[in-house]
C-alpha cells in the first residue's frame, strides 16, 4: 500500500520517516516536504492524489507558529482549514484514510477547568479556541469530520520530538546562553512526544479506528515544570524564575489549562500511556551530543 505523508520536513514528519525506516511492514512511505507539494496548490495536490492512489494520507503540514497566525491569518487558514478540508473531500472521493493532526489549543483554556476536568478535555468536549491557530485547526478538524472521509484526528499537544525547534531544544538552547529564564507557570497541559504520536496513531490505524482521539503523555503540569525538568534531568545550572502569564507576553493568547483526556486511546489495544517525565527522559537522551 502506499502511503503519502505531507509535511515530511516538519518534526512530526520527521518522526515518520524514521518510523517507516525501522518498520518491519510492507507499506510503502512518499514522503512530501512543503517544497515538494503545497497543499495549498489545489489541483497540483489533487492531481498528485489521483496518480498515486495511496490507501493512507498521513498529514502533518500545518502553520504552527501560534503568535505569527495571529498576523498572517490568511495563509494560516489556508493551511490549517482550507487546504485540509480539500483533502477531506479528496478522501472521500478516492477512497484513502486520510489522517491528520490538531491541537490541545483548540479549547477553551479556562483556568476553573483545571479544577473541573482533572484528568483533561475529551474528545468531545465543546472547542471555543482562545488564538487564531486554534480557530484555524479548529476549522481544519471540523472540515474533514463533516466530509465524507475515512479518517483519523488525533489531537496532540505540546508537542516535542529530536527534530525541529520545540519547547525542550529552545530551554536546551536559552539554558545554555543564559543564567536566568523566566518560564509561565500558569499554563497547565502535558507535552506529546513524537515518537509516541506515531506509535499511537499506527496502532490505530492497523486497528481500523476512526475518529478523533487524544494523544499526549499522563500528568498535569506547567511549562515552568517542563523546563525544570528539563534542567534537573541534565544537570545544567540556570535558575529558573516561575512567572505568570502577564510576564511573559505573547502577540497570541495561550490557554491557561489544555490537557487532553487519553481515557479513550489507552481503551485501544496497544496504546499505552506513558508519564511525562519518562517520555522526557528518552527525548533528552536522544538530544544528547
Ligand atoms: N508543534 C506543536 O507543539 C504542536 C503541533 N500540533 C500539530 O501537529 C502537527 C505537526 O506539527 P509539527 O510537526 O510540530 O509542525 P512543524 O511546524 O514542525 O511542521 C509542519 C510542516 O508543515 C509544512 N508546511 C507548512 N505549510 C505547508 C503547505 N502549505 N504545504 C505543505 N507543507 C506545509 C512545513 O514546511 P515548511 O517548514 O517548509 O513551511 C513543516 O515542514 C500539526 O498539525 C500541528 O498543528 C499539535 C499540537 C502541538
Ligand atoms: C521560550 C519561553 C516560552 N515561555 C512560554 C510561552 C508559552 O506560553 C509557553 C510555551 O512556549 P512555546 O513558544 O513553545 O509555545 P507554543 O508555540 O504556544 O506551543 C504550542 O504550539 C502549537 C503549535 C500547539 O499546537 C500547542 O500544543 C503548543 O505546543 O512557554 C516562557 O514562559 N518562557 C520562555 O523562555
Amino acid at each position: 500500500m502506499n502511503i503519502v505523508l505531507l509535511g515530511a520536513g516538519g518534526q512530526l514528519g520527521r518522526e515518520w520517516q524514521v518510523f517507516f525506516k525501522k518498520g518491519e511492514h510492507n507499506h510503502t512511505l512518499l514522503p512530501y516536504t512543503s517544497a515538494q507539494l503545497d497543499i495549498t496548490h489545489e489541483s497540483e495536490l489533487a492531481d498528485e492524489m489521483r496518480q498515486l492512489q495511496p490507501g493512507v494520507v498521513i498529514n502533518c503540514a500545518a502553520y504552527t507558529d501560534v503568535d505569527g497566525a495571529e498576523e498572517q491569518r490568511d495563509l494560516a487558514w489556508e493551511v490549517n482549514a482550507d487546504a485540509v478540508a480539500r483533502l477531506g473531500e479528496l478522501s472521500g472521493e478516492l477512497g484513502f484514510t486520510l489522517v491528520h493532526y490538531s491541537t490541545d489549543y483548540v479549547f477553551p483554556g479556562e483556568e476553573e477547568d483545571r479544577e473541573q476536568f482533572p484528568d483533561g478535555y475529551a474528545e468531545d468536549h465543546p472547542a471555543d479556541p482562545v488564538n487564531y491557530y486554534g480557530q484555524t485547526k479548529w476549522e481544519g478538524e471540523q472540515a474533514v469530520r463533516t466530509s465524507s472521509a475515512h479518517h483519523l484526528i488525533l489531537r496532540i499537544s505540546w508537542l516535542c520530538g529530536v527534530f525541529g525547534s520545540n519547547f525542550v531544544t529552545t530551554m536546551l538552547r536559552l539554558g545554555s546562553q543564559r543564567e536566568v529564564l523566566q518560564v509561565v507557570d500558569d499554563q497547565w497541559g502535558s507535552p506529546s512526544f513524537t515518537a509516541e504520536v506515531v506509535r499511537h496513531t499506527w496502532m490505530l490505524l492497523k486497528a481500523g479506528e476512526a475518529g478523533t482521539f487524544h494523544s499526549t503523555s499522563r500528568g498535569l503540569i506547567t511549562w515552568y515544570d517542563l523546563a525544570q525538568a528539563i534542567f534537573e534531568e541534565k544537570d545544567i545550572d540556570v535558575t529558573v524564575k516561575p512567572v505568570p502569564s502577564e510576564a511573559f507576553p505573547t502577540v497570541a493568547e495561550r490557554p491557561r489549562f489544555s490537557k487532553l483526556n487519553t481515557q479513550k486511546i489507552e481503551s485501544i489495544p496497544g496504546c499505552t500511556v506513558e508519564e511525562w517525565d519518562v517520555g522526557l527522559a528518552r527525548l533528552l537522551y536522544q538530544l544528547r551530543t
